[in-house]
């Protein structure tokens, strides 16, 4: 058994390397630019070069308007959008079908309402993506990326009608157990494989991938 992985956050070739080589299924590029993370088209477009057709490239974007997403997508190809901001269903109907790519929506997590809410995605996004909601007293918090977790139980049992991934706070030392409490096949994660903020750790990424494998 394996579980998918996407790895978001990605800024070096290096980086980008090493989670091809170690099987990640799918590659974040980041465009929302408050995120030390964040890229620029261009360089996304020269990372994206380096990744083979079977890996999915998939560029981040926070409520991000036509202008916006036309222009990152005028110079890096990606395979999929993902929304992690406050889309509505409609916007993300919106997005999908005017760039014509699938859309992955980000679902923000803290109690059992907000998993209730992925509902009104399901006709509209391709994918969906659980992560952690940012806490209000939390100082500069991101929309995601936070390195923070929300209650895996929230989760258990649930079937949604798309396929979906978990992220939030996931490294290798909790993974084996946020899959096992939510049933998920697929994860995503950006500062469980970095040195700090930003700073992407080539043997964490070999090592949380070789990990994956086996769950
Ligand atoms: O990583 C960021 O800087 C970021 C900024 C704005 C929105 C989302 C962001 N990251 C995404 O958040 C989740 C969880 O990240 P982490 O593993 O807790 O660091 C993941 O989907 C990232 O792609």
């Amino acid at each position: 058994m394996a579980i998918d992985v996407k790895i978001c956050g990605l800024k070096t070739p290096a980086a980008v390397n090493a989670s091809v080589e170690g099987g990640a299924r799918m590659l974040g590029f980041n465009f929302y630019a408050p995120s030390s993370r964040c890229i620029t088209p261009a360089l996304a477009g020269a990372l994206g070069q380096l990744v083979p057709p079977h890996v999915v490239k998939v560029g981040l974007v926070v409520d991000a308007d036509d202008a916006a997403i036309a222009s990152i997508l005028a110079e890096a190809k990606l395979d999929m959008l993902q929304l992690h901001g406050h889309e509505t269903p409609e916007r993300t109907a919106e997005v999908r079908s005017r760039f014509g790519l699938p859309v992955m929506k980000v679902i923000s997590v803290s109690e059992a309402a907000d998993v209730a809410a992925a509902q009104r995605f399901e006709p509209v996004a391709d994918r969906l993506l659980f992560d952690a909601k940012p806490p209000k007293a939390m100082k500069d918090a991101l929309p995601g990326g936070n390195a923070i977790s929300f209650d895996w139980s929230l989760l258990q049992g649930q079937n949604f009608g798309r396929p979906w991934m978990l992220a939030g706070g996931l490294h290798a030392g909790n993974v084996a157990e946020a899959v096992r409490a939510t049933g998920a096949k697929a994860v995503d994660l950006s500062s469980g494989v970095e040195d700090r903020p930003g700073e992407k750790s080539l043997s964490k990424i070999k090592t949380f991938l070789a990990l994956a494998q086996t769950l």
